[in-house]
Formats: C-alpha cells, structure tokens, sequence
C-alpha cells in the first residue's frame, strides 16, 4: 500500500471511462474535467478497455482494494462489461452513473462482477427533475434504479445534489429510501469550485443538524470522516468535501481521467500526470508519483489568510506538474 506525505494510504482509484454524457446537469463538475456537451459517439481520447485493465492490475500490486468507474456517463461505453469482467478478482468494483441506460444492462453488468451502484437522481418529480439534468429521461431513471436492485445490486445509492435548486427535495427524498428496500441515499454538497456558480450554495450545516433531529442512529464512515443518517430504516450519508479539512484528511483515491492521466485530487486539474504509453513500468512509475505529489486540497493545497478566506497555499501556486 502507497501512502502519501501526509499519512493517508491510497486504498481506492476513480476511473473516469469516458467525458460524454447524455445529460446535461446545470451543476455538473465532470469529475474536474470541463463539459460534458458533444459528440455521443466513442472518442479516440478515451482509455482502451486494455488500458484500463492494465492500470488496475498495477495498482493491485500495490494493494488498492477498490475501483468506481465514472465519467461523464460510464455507461456509454459498451465496452463497460467487458472492463469489468477484467478487472483483478481482489477489487471491490462500483460504478456511479446517471441510470438511463440500466435498464436491459444491469444484469449483464452484474453477471460481469458489478457489486453496487450509485445513481444519480435529484428530484422525485419528473419537471424538477428535467430542470436540473437539462433530460426527460426521469422515467427512464427510475426504471434504472429498479432494474438495479432487481438484479441484486447492493446498495443501491441515490446521488442527489444539494444545492439551491434541491434542497426543498431533501425531506421527501430521505422518505423515498426509508419506504424502498434496497436504497440509500448520498445527499452531496455542491460544488463550486469547478462549476463558478457559487450562488447556488447552500449551508450543508442545516441538513446535517435536520438530519440529526430525525434520526434514530448516527454513525461516521471511515472514508472522508463521512457521516449517516439512520431515519426510519433508511440510511443516508452526508458527503461535504466543501471547505472541509478532515474530509480532505481522510481521502484515500487517486484518480484517473478518460485520457488515462493520473490525478490526485477531485478539484485540482494542475497536478495531472500522464503514464506515457500505459505500459506497466511506465504505469508504475507515475503512480508511485502521483502518490507521492497528493496533497490534501483544504487545509494543504488552500489556506486560510489573515482575513479568515481560503486560498491557495504560495507553494502550489506555480504547480509541480506538466501536463
Ligand atoms: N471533492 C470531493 N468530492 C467527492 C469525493 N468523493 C466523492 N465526492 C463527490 O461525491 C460525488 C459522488 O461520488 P460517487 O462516485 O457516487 O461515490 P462516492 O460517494 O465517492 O463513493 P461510494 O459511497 O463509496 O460509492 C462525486 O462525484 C463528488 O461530487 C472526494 O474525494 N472529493
Ligand atoms: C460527474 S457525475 C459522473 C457519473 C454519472 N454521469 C452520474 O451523473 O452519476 C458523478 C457525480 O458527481 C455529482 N456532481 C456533479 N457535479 C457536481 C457538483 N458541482 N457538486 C457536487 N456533486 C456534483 C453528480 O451528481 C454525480 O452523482
Ligand atoms: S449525468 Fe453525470 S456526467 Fe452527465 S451531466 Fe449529469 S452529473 Fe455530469
Ligand atoms: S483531497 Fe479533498 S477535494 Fe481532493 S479529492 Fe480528496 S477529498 Fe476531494
């Protein structure tokens, strides 16, 4: 196991499988890669299946234990199945998509070794829901979401954005996972960093503290410190990496672009590294640099100055990285 200068153990890689999407959210940070608007066909940028294997096999070497495949929507690659067949028996395999296309594909996706799924969904109205995903595909989702648990898909997380337009929707949402077995819900703070809406924000202290009203049980999730919410049956987790240290100091992935460039942080896009052609040596090598360059982005990468404000910290303001 590789662990970084400040004491944290890489355990886990997020794969970005592709930039395209068929959605078009109004808040969406692409995993920190810019637009999701183009052309819906396969791109020759992308990652080959055979890549992705590659890397997952090096980075078992060094014990990571899980993998999540995102995007952009994962699921337009059909080629998803077969990545997942491949991946090392020994990783935990999950995948976060925005469920139109799991209908008729869960069960090939299980058979292949999927063992859970986050799907996002933001509203439980069909125009509420339109109005943030730019997509009519809110019956489709839903189809989605049962097709997964009906494949035994487990848990099955809902992903809800919780940002100006959203949080009204929190209440009936956390109703939704506590009446539907099967489901839990991930209430995500918005953010800013890489959308420049900062308007839309909300105080993500006022869910927490309703959360605590109404729950039977709390617990704290290793990974990011996270918090859950047991309400009435049904569990619900906080992920509120905003502004946020000890979220920060308990983050244990590094990521990977659909290019196949090696990123330590979510919000940062100036420390990716490339791995030349992918082979393994080449893999290798700039993983145990990418490892070695993570740095937590609140309390590390951003400070606070005199005034209280966050900023990014002097030493980090040329870069260490070329792209
Ligand atoms: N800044 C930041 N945001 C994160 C991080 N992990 C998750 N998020 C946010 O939460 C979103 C949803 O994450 P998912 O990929 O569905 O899953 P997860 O919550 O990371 O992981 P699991 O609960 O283990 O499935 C991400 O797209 C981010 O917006 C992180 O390490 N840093
Ligand atoms: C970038 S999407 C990629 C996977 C897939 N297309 C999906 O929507 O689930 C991954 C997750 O990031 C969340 N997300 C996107 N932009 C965000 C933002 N600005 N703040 C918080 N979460 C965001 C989405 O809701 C989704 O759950
Ligand atoms: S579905 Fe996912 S990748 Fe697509 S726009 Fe929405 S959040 Fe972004
Ligand atoms: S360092 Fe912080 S912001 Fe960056 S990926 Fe980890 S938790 Fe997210």
């Amino acid at each position: 196991m590789l662990t970084d200068e400040f004491g944290r153990e890489v355990t886990g890689v997020r794969i970005s499988l592709t930039d395209r999407c068929n959605f078009d959210c109004i808040y969406c940070h692409n995993e920190g890669l810019g637009d999701t608007r183009g052309p819906m066909d396969p791109q020759d940028d992308e990652m080959s299946a055979d890549d992705v294997v590659r890397f997952l096999e090096v980075v078992e070497e060094f014990g990571v234990d899980s993998v999540k495949f995102t995007g952009g929507e994962p699921m337009l690659r059909q080629d998803l199945e077969e990545i997942i067949r491949r991946t090392p028996d020994s990783m935990e395999v999950s995948l976060t998509t925005n469920g139109t296309f799991l209908p008729g594909r869960a069960e090939d996706l299980v058979d292949a070794g999927l063992e859970r799924v986050n799907v996002s969904q933001d509203a439980l109205d069909p125009e509420d829901f339109a109005a943030v995903t730019k997509s009519g595909a809110y019956e489709k989702v839903l189809e989605g979401v049962r097709a997964a648990v009906d494949a035994g898909l487990d848990p099955v997380k809902l992903n809800m954005v919780v940002f100006e337009h959203t949080a009204g929707y929190v209440p009936e949402m956390v109703d939704h996972v506590a009446e539907n077995d099967g489901l839990q819900l991930q209430l995500i703070e918005y953010m800013p960093e890489l959308t420049g809406r900062p308007e839309w924000n909300i105080d993500i202290q006022r869910v927490h503290d309703w959360l605590a009203e109404q729950a039977d049980e709390i617990e704290h999730r290793e990974m990011h410190d996270r918090k859950r919410y047991w309400v009435d049956g049904g569990m619900v987790e906080i992920v509120d990496p905003v502004e946020n240290p000890t979220f920060c100091a308990n983050c244990h992935r590094v990521r990977v672009t659909h290019e196949g460039y090696l990123k330590g942080c979510l919000n940062r896009s100036d420390d990716l590294r490339p791995m030349g052609e992918m082979t393994k040596p080449e893999i290798r090598e700039a993983y145990r640099e990418v490892v070695a360059n993570r740095v937590p982005y609140y309390g590390e990468y951003m400070v606070k100055n005199d005034d209280d404000e966050w900023e990014i910290n002097d030493k980090y303001v040329e870069g260490y990285a070329e792209v």
